[in-house]
C-alpha cells in the first residue's frame, strides 16, 4: 500500500466550530477535528491552523495567503484539504482553481452542523475530502469542493441552501463525482481552465444586483467613486433596466470595466435582446459577458485578469471563457 502524504489547512468556519448551552454557534480555540480519529489507513496528515475564522470575515488577501501556502509546498505532496466556512467556500474554491495550476488535488471541505450538534457532518465531510484528495482519480481536475458523498468543480459549486447539509449544488453542469462506501466516481472530465497568477488583490469591484425599477443612481455614484470595475447580476440572459443601461454607458465612458452576468440561479448569460437595457447593446457599448459563473466569482475572475494587467481584447477573451 503506497502512503498518501496529505496535507491539511484549516481556516475555521462551522465544521471547526461548536454549540453553546443556549444552541448559539460560535469559534472555540482548539479545532475539534485535531482530536478526532480519521479512517484513512494509506495517508499521512501533515496538519496546519492557517486561520481560525468564520468564513465571512475571509477575503481575498486569505484567499492569496492560501494560495501562496500550497504553492510553498512545491509538489511535496499527494494532495491538499482545506477545512472552510461555507458562506464563502465557493470564492475561495475558484480563487484557488483560478491561480493553481497543480497535478495534486485541492479539496474543500466544510460543515452546515457545528462539532457537537446532533447530526454534525463535519468529521464525515473531513474524511470524504481525505478519501477524494488520496484517491489516484483525484489528480488534473483542479480544486474540488466535497460535502455529503458529492464532489463538485469549484468553477460551478454554489452553496443552494442555507442550513441543509445538503447544500452545495452545481446547478449548470450537474455534480462531478460521488462518493460511496466503498468508492470515488467521476462522471466527466471539465474542459481546462485558464490559470493566472496573483500578486495583487486590493482592486475595488463591488457586485450590484438588478431589481424592477432599478435606476442609475448606484451606478453614477460609483462612476464617481472610480471603482475599478463593476460586476452587474442582470436580469435573465443579461438585460437591464434603460436607465441601468445609461449608468453603465457612463461607467464604461469612463473606462471602468463593466461585466454582465445572470442574477438567474441557472443557466448561462448571453447577449439576445437588441433594445436598450437589453443583452445585445450592453455588449455592443462595451459590457463584458461572463458566461457560466456567478457575480462573486466573476469579481475575482476581473481581479485576476487586473492584477495581470490585461489589455482590454485578452481581458474580454479571459473573462468570456468560462
Ligand atoms: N456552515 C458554515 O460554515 C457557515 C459559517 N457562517 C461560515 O461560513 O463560517
Amino acid at each position: 500500500m503506497t502512503i498518501k502524504k496529505i496535507l491539511v489547512l484549516h481556516t475555521g468556519g462551522t465544521i471547526s466550530m461548536h454549540e453553546d448551552e443556549d444552541g448559539d454557534v460560535e469559534t472555540g480555540t482548539e479545532n475539534p477535528l485535531n482530536g478526532a480519529t480519521v479512517q484513512l489507513p494509506d495517508a499521512e496528515l501533515t496538519v496546519e491552523s492557517i486561520f481560525n475564522l468564520p468564513s465571512e470575515h475571509i477575503g481575498p488577501r486569505h484567499m492569496l495567503q492560501l494560495q501562496q501556502r500550497i504553492l510553498k509546498t512545491k509538489n511535496s505532496f499527494d494532495g491538499v484539504v482545506i477545512t472552510h466556512g461555507t458562506d464563502t467556500l465557493e470564492e475561495t474554491a475558484f480563487f484557488l482553481d483560478s491561480t493553481l495550476s497543480v497535478d495534486f488535488p485541492i479539496v474543500i471541505t466544510g460543515a452546515m452542523r457545528s462539532s457537537n450538534e446532533l447530526g454534525s457532518d463535519g468529521l464525515y465531510n473531513y474524511q470524504s475530502a481525505l478519501r477524494v484528495a488520496a484517491d489516484k482519480n483525484s489528480r488534473h481536475r483542479g480544486v474540488m469542493v466535497v460535502m455529503n458523498d458529492e464532489i463538485h468543480a469549484a468553477r460551478f459549486v454554489t452553496k443552494t441552501h442555507t442550513t441543509n447539509v445538503a447544500t452545495f449544488g452545481s446547478p449548470i453542469s450537474g455534480t462531478m463525482g460521488l462518493l460511496t462506501k466503498r468508492r470515488i466516481i467521476f462522471f466527466y472530465q471539465l474542459a481546462p481552465r485558464q490559470v493566472f497568477p496573483i500578486t495583487s488583490v486590493d482592486q475595488n469591484i463591488p457586485v450590484l444586483e438588478a431589481y424592477a425599477g432599478m435606476d442609475g443612481q448606484l451606478l453614477e455614484l460609483l462612476a464617481a467613486a472610480n471603482v475599478d470595475g463593476v460586476i452587474i447580476k442582470a436580469f435573465g440572459a443579461g438585460n437591464l433596466s434603460k436607465e441601468a443601461a445609461n449608468g453603465v454607458s457612463l461607467l464604461l465612458s469612463q473606462h471602468i470595466p463593466v461585466i454582465i452576468v445572470s442574477r438567474s440561479f441557472n443557466g448561462v448569460a448571453e447577449p439576445v435582446y437588441d433594445y436598450l437595457g437589453g443583452g445585445v447593446q450592453l455588449e455592443k457599448a462595451g459590457a463584458i459577458f461572463v458566461t457560466s459563473i456567478n457575480g462573486p466569482k466573476a469579481r475575482l475572475k476581473l481581479m485576476i485578469g487586473l492584477s495581470n494587467h490585461l489589455n482590454h481584447v485578452d481581458l474580454q477573451t479571459y473573462l468570456r471563457n468560462s
